[in-house]
């Protein structure tokens, strides 16, 4: 069976508060996206890669993957409005270029620290069950709010996962769903969503708290310091952490 990633970069990346996109920001020696794009380059488990991005960055993309030597690049295509309609557009791709039976592991751009064990357990696990999702334990109390300043329900903390990506998925599966949740008009959030909205179990593979999405500027100093430690020779480095 081949593998086929599917980096989602369409999003504006607002709450950033930054000119350029999130995924294309120059973190220490090159842009967010190119930190992604090898994560998976390098995973022997990963035979192809397509990234879905904002019209119009194409060219730029390119330009980095050859910079990069990203050669598992097999295609780029333009994002939707919003991040369902992205991995839409990321999904057709793939179906006019690899067979109904392709894995297909839908990766957020944002996501540039991306261990390699997560990919490899994401992989094995939608193997063994027809889909993955990483995912992390929740370490803080968890408390509902409806207005942002007040609370009166605590959310059972040994029972929440937090979801990270690479989700895996069979691209015929992937496909059926997504017609299923337009057909009823939904728009999930995640892939993982989608699934569970289609009456279906999601499989939990293994996150891990350095697999970090980029999401304000607090998150590019944590990937600024995890960078440097993973460049320590002289730090032991684990990449099994029982917490991961
Ligand atoms: C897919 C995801 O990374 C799972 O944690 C997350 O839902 C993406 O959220 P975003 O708002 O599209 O960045």
């Amino acid at each position: 069976m081949r593998t086929v990633a599917i980096i989602t970069a369409g999003g504006r990346g607002n709450r950033m508060g930054q000119d350029l996109p999130k995924q294309f920001l120059p973190i220490e020696d090159k842009p967010a996206i190119a930190y992604t794009m090898e994560s998976l380059q390098k995973s022997p488990l990963v035979d192809a890669i397509i990234v879905v991005c904002i019209a119009g960055w194409e060219t730029v993309v390119q330009a980095y993957a050859n910079q990069f030597g990203i050669t598992k690049l097999v295609g780029i295509c333009e994002g939707g409005a919003t991040n369902h309609e992205s991995i839409e557009n990321g999904t057709r791709l793939a179906a006019q270029k690899f067979p109904p039976d392709t894995l297909v592991l839908v990766h957020d751009a944002a996501r540039p620290n991306l261990p390699q064990f997560v990919i490899e357990d994401s992989v094995r696990v939608a193997t063994q069950y027809g889909n993955s999702v990483p995912v992390i334990p929740t370490a803080e109390v968890l408390l509902e709010s409806e207005d942002g300043s007040t609370s009166a329900r605590v959310i059972e903390r040994s029972t929440a996962k937090r979801t990270q990506t690479p989700q895996g998925f069979i691209l015929s599966d992937l496909q059926q769903m997504q017609a299923e949740v337009d057909q009823r008009g939904i728009q999930p959030k995640a892939p993982c969503e989608m699934v569970v909205l289609c009456g279906k179990t999601m499989h939990l593979s293994r996150g891990s708290e350095k697999n970090i999405k980029l999401t304000t500027l607090e998150d590019i100093d944590i990937f600024r310091a995890l960078l440097h430690a993973q460049r320590s020779p002289w730090l032991k480095q684990s990449s099994t952490n029982s917490q991961e």
